[in-house]
């Protein structure tokens, strides 16, 4: 069991566990702290959650469990939002509620050396340790070529593996990870997570991570678009524009309510080919819609005006 770092009077506070969950987008990042916040978690947590857009889905998703989240939005914290992830952890640590351990979700877009270089911040490391790095994988759905793929696991100190099926595809999985040097491997449970005691307590061992601004990659390779509407939308209209958008995203999710089922909420989830539409009882208006495309394929300006045309009509 981690062991308690609440501060009691007159005790020096010891530096508060921090774990990086980091993953291609849709990998299964939220899903992951959102099972170990629901589970029976004895230790307080904060969650610090890195949306790519301003319309906050994984803020929204994990506020739901009543613990408290940070949300820095428009950007990434690998690059351009290192100073507010600073400027979030001295919020959160001097909040004055007990805080036993701080989840850092970083965008799909991120490379987690940047965030492992800004937790080096000589006046934080007195406050804040980083216990883990955490690196989801999509055991069905990753891309093995790709440059950010690859420096989110060579990043990681654990691998979780996310949406396990097929046994051979997890073994095939295990090899290759085994040849990049990552052998700690864990299968996400069928609620997609694993015990915290796995991440928090005991800082993994790390070798520093050389990096330069040059080798950093940044997240300019996807573009996004961001949706709001006041009124529910046509959902055979939706379906139609998102399967005509599909072969462009890489990612999308929102809440929308169709004028279908009046009354209902429902969480649309897109990562690659597949889609899901699952009842929700956070609170949307009429929809709030992230779509992430690779830069010079997604055409994110055509993709709004879309979106925009099927509440007009
Ligand atoms: N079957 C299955 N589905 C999963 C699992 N983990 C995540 N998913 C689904 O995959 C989709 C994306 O999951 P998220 O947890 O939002 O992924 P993410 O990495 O946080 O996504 P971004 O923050 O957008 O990069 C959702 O539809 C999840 O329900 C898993 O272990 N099993």
């Amino acid at each position: 069991m981690p062991e308690d770092r609440r501060m009691h009077d007159g005790e020096a506070a010891l530096p508060v566990p921090v774990v990086i969950i980091a993953g291609a987008l849709g990998a299964g990042k939220t899903s992951l702290i959102n099972a170990m916040l629901v589970g029976d978690v004895d230790l307080p947590l904060a969650v610090i959650v890195n949306d790519f857009g301003a319309i906050a889905i994984d803020e929204a998703i994990l506020s739901a469990t009543g613990l408290p989240v940070f949300a820095l939005k428009n950007g990434c914290i690998c690059c351009s939002l290192q100073g507010d992830l600073l400027r979030t952890l001295a919020g959160v640590l001097s909040a004055g509620r007990p805080i036993g351990a701080i989840v850092i979700e970083a965008s799909g877009v991120s490379d987690p050396r940047g965030i492992i270089e800004a937790l080096h911040d000589p006046v934080l490391r007195r406050a804040v340790r980083l216990d883990a790095v955490v690196t989801v994988v999509d055991v069905e759905m990753h891309d093995v070529a790709d440059d950010l793929w690859q420096a989110q696991v060579r990043a990681a100190d654990i691998i979780v593996l996310a949406k396990a099926g097929e046994t051979a595809a997890v073994d095939d999985l295990r090899a290759r990870l085994a040849g990049m040097g990552k052998t700690l491997v864990v299968v996400a449970d069928e609620s997609g997570g694993i015990p915290l005691e796995l991440l928090v307590g005991q800082p993994f061992q790390r070798e520093g991570v050389p990096l330069t601004e040059a080798s950093l990659i940044s997240d300019d390779r996807f573009v996004h678009v961001e949706w709001t509407s006041p009124r529910p939308l046509a959902l055979t209209r939706f379906r139609a524009i998102i399967e005509n958008l599909a072969p462009r995203l890489v990612r999308a999710k929102g809440l929308i309510r169709v004028v279908e089922r009046p009354g209902q909420t429902f969480l649309f989830q897109l990562v690659g080919r597949r889609a899901s539409l699952l009842p929700s009882d956070l609170p949307v208006e009429g929809a709030r819609l992230v779509l992430i495309g690779r830069a010079g394929n997604l055409d994110a300006a055509g993709a709004k005006a879309e979106l925009e045309a099927m509440v007009q009509e």
